[in-house]
């Protein structure tokens, strides 16, 4: 089967870069992204590419060369479900916030909603692809709404899980370490879909690495790789607070435990906590699975990488607030940094959100510094814990366009993400400019302590 018309609903941190690829190396195959949200379709149209809506290194080039060629970002989603024989489901799918499973379980309902809609709308024969996370067996619930609801046509539904990372996704999509593909495998017609979509990917990927296997072993995997990757993070983040108490070097540990070829050297890099959308979402989802099914250690063991990643939040809060001399009511402390991680310009999640919500619960003034996230976003994050009124956080948190005037007459300045422009930046100026004594707190162990402190900075890295 040859397609000539994909079709792609949710163009967000996934949909937009992973269509632009399969439309940069498919020039054959017309590309359509389409979304409900109005504003951020006419932010991929914007004239200028600069202005596209996700911030992704190596991006806009993409979008240049392929967008009005085979890449089309549109509002008119019935017409492109129609038109298209592959159709890709990539909306979002947060943990609930209401009903059974609340706080844990993924809401499904805008998967629900698309899988309706291309059962409407449908009057050919199509090809529908899980690319959001999902829980295992969801493809199950899919077929039922389009075998039931539809127009008699026929879908084959296909699990095709994304493992890019913010800040390298375009390099991710390019070179990924494998691509994996589940579908009905035991029949003809499941075989074909299948082959369809390795031959979209065989355009770049060697046919080595991309993986097939059944529906539910590739639903599966997609939160168990998550599962591992936050795990790893936690582990070392646990280690980090052991190696404070004794003396190690939490790098040191890193680098020597991750040389053993078994463990290996990826993910071994201590931090203020993991943030992003997805590895909280995608593990308290596994967590609510594993309940569901009754297996309280399995659920148990992984809740725990969430325990620790929300300890290590805390406990560095609260770092700041005990040197500080245990108070920093009315102090002003410099944010350095409020994207999840370098790179990006997603916030969600980020660990910069409620270390600074913890320390406005104290009392203190903050100023925030991102060299990628606008100040509305910054104000967004922090009305959306509902923890003051909008109006205060206006009133005790502002957001500035350099990372000097975010140091400028601070007791304290904290790095949450490591751009590595922060490296570069003129620390003797800012130390001049600083309260005394001047507390630097560097959340990503991004700068060299030997350095700052010949500065006169009282320096504290997560674990060491
Ligand atoms: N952000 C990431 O790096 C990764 C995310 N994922 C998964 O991919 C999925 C999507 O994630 P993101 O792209 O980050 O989400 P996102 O929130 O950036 O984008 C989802 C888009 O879907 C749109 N949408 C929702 N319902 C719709 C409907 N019925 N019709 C048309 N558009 C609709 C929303 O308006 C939104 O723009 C999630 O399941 C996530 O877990 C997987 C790998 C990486
Ligand atoms: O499903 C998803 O959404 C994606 O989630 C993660 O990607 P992402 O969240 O974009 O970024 P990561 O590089 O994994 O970083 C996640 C968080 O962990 C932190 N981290 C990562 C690595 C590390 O060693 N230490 C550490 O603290 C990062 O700073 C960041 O806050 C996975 O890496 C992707 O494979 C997956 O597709």
């Amino acid at each position: 089967m040859k397609i000539k018309n994909i079709c792609c609903i949710g163009a967000g941190y996934v949909g937009g870069p992973t269509m632009a690829v399969i439309a940069q190396k498919c020039p054959e195959i017309k590309v359509t992204v389409v979304d409900i949200n109005e504003s951020r379709i006419a932010a991929w149209n914007d004239e200028d590419v600069d202005n596209i809506p996700i911030y992704e290194p190596g991006l806009s080039n993409i979008v240049k060369e392929a967008r009005g060629r085979n890449l089309f970002f549109s509002t008119e989603v019935d017409s492109a479900i129609d038109k298209a024989d592959m159709i890709f489901i990539s909306v979002n799918t947060p943990t609930k916030t209401y009903g059974m499973g609340k706080g844990m379980a993924a809401d499904l309902k805008f998967i629900e909603l698309c899988a309706r809609q291309i059962a409407r709308v449908s009057t050919s024969d199509k090809i529908v692809i899980e690319k959001s996370t999902l829980p295992v067996r969801t493809a199950e619930a899919l077929k039922n709404i389009l075998d039931n609801t539809g127009n008699g046509v026929n879908y084959q539904i296909l699990s095709n899980p994304e493992f890019l990372a913010e800040g390298t996704a375009v390099d991710d999509l390019m070179n990924p370490d494998r691509v994996l593909i589940g579908g009905d495998i035991d029949s003809d017609k499941g075989k074909e879909a299948v082959k369809a979509l390795v031959d979209i990917y065989a355009h770049w990927v060697p046919r080595e690495q991309i993986l097939t296997t059944n529906v539910w072993s590739s639903e599966l995997s997609k939160l168990t790789a998550n599962a591992f990757l936050a795990q790893r993070v936690s582990s070392i983040n646990a280690m980090s607070e052991l190696c404070e108490k004794t003396g190690a070097d939490v790098n040191e540990v890193a680098k020597a435990v991750g040389m053993d070829s078994r463990i290996g050297p990826k993910f071994l890099k201590a931090s203020v906590g993991f943030g992003g959308s997805c590895f909280q979402k995608d593990i308290l989802n596994l967590v609510y699975i594993a309940k569901s099914f009754g297996l309280e250690e399995v659920a148990n063991y992984w809740e725990q990488v969430i325990i620790m990643n929300d300890h290590q939040k805390k406990r560095f809060a609260t770092k700041i607030v005990k040197t500080l001399f245990n108070t920093v009511s009315g102090k002003k402390i410099g944010i350095l940094g409020w994207a999840f991680k370098k790179d990006t310009n997603d916030t969600r999640e980020s660990a910069a959100i409620y270390v600074t919500d913890y320390l406005l619960n104290e009392q203190a003034e903050i100023v925030v510094y991102d060299p990628k996230v606008k100040a509305e976003q910054v104000y967004a994050d922090l009305d959306y814990l509902n923890t003051r009124t909008e109006a205060e956080n206006r009133a005790r948190v502002k957001v500035v366009n350099t990372p000097y005037e975010a140091a400028y007459q601070t007791h304290a300045v904290a790095i949450m993400t490591e751009w590595d422009e922060f490296k570069e930046l003129d620390w003797p100026q800012i130390y001049e400019d600083m309260l005394k004594p001047a507390f630097l707190f560097d959340g990503r162990r991004l700068l060299e302590r030997k350095t700052k402190e010949k500065i006169g900075f009282e320096f504290y890295a997560i674990g060491s």
